[in-house]
């Protein structure tokens, strides 16, 4: 079936007023998985194929990182290893254009970062979306750097904002509240059994506030078809629209 088909078929059920899943994804950017489950979810949403409500929720995987006690996979001479050449193979798989990070460290540098998509989440919802992609593009994609501020600058204008606004949301991400709420949005998450990153949370139940029903975890962006297959929802790889079926 094609995706055009499926996306016809994801709103009848909608319209059959069947819940709509709801799922969150808590990523950091210094993920270059998370960039993979970023992309694919909104794939999947854009040519809707999947029904569901997708939330874009940006955490700091350093804190993640320091309240499980976990480690950043590289960390371990051998994960360091086999996660280099998994990389290069998943953004083949994903056709990503991912590469290779100069300077390792700036993995380690994306709090500003974290609280500006935290920013603009409150401030210019309409731009966190791509903003997102913009940080990743620069990070992972070999398109500049993420920590410092003019860096950053470059990323908001990269999504069409002009200078003075880039520069306010900037200034504003350096607000107290804004840097409780991704304080918040990493606690969440580690509520919801977070260790990595990319985090994603899933629920089905038709009551949105039925909080004694807990959220369904999946770790990475290699999770999609348990995913779907928990939605009801079909899975066609992270291109479905290049899908033959
Ligand atoms: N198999 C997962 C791997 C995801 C992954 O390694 N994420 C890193 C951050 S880029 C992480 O948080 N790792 C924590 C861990 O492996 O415990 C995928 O394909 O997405």
């Amino acid at each position: 079936m094609a995706a055009k088909g499926l996306a016809t078929a994801a709103s009848a059920a909608r319209r059959r007023g069947r819940a709509v899943p709801k799922i969150d994804l808590f990523y950091d950017v210094a993920s270059p998985y998370s960039w993979l489950a970023f992309e694919t979810l909104m794939r999947y949403r854009d040519l809707g194929v999947w029904d569901a409500d997708i939330t874009l929720r940006p955490f700091f995987l350093g804190g993640i990182m320091k309240a499980t006690g976990n480690k950043p996979p590289a960390t371990l001479k051998a994960k360091g290893k086999y996660m280099k050449g998994d990389l290069a193979r998943m953004a083949k798989y994903h056709g990503a254009p991912l590469v290779p990070l100069k300077d390792p460290r700036a993995m380690f540098e994306t709090l500003a970062a974290q609280r500006l998509l935290n920013a603009a989440a409150v401030d210019a919802p309409e731009q966190l979306e791509g903003l997102t992609r913009e940080l990743w593009t620069r990070l992972w994609g070999g398109g500049g750097d993420i920590a410092s501020e003019q860096g950053l600058q470059e990323a908001c204008m990269g999504t069409g904002m002009d200078a003075s606004s880039a520069r306010s949301l900037l200034a504003r991400s350096g607000d107290a509240d804004i840097k409780a709420r991704l304080k918040e949005e990493t606690e969440v998450a580690l509520r919801r059994g977070a260790f990595g990153a990319p985090w994603i949370s899933l629920r089905t139940c038709a009551d949105d506030d039925d909080d004694r029903k807990p959220w369904e975890a999946f770790f990475g962006c290699d999770r999609f078809d348990v995913l779907a297959q928990a939605m009801g929802q079909p899975w066609f790889g992270p291109h479905p629209s290049l899908s033959k079926l």
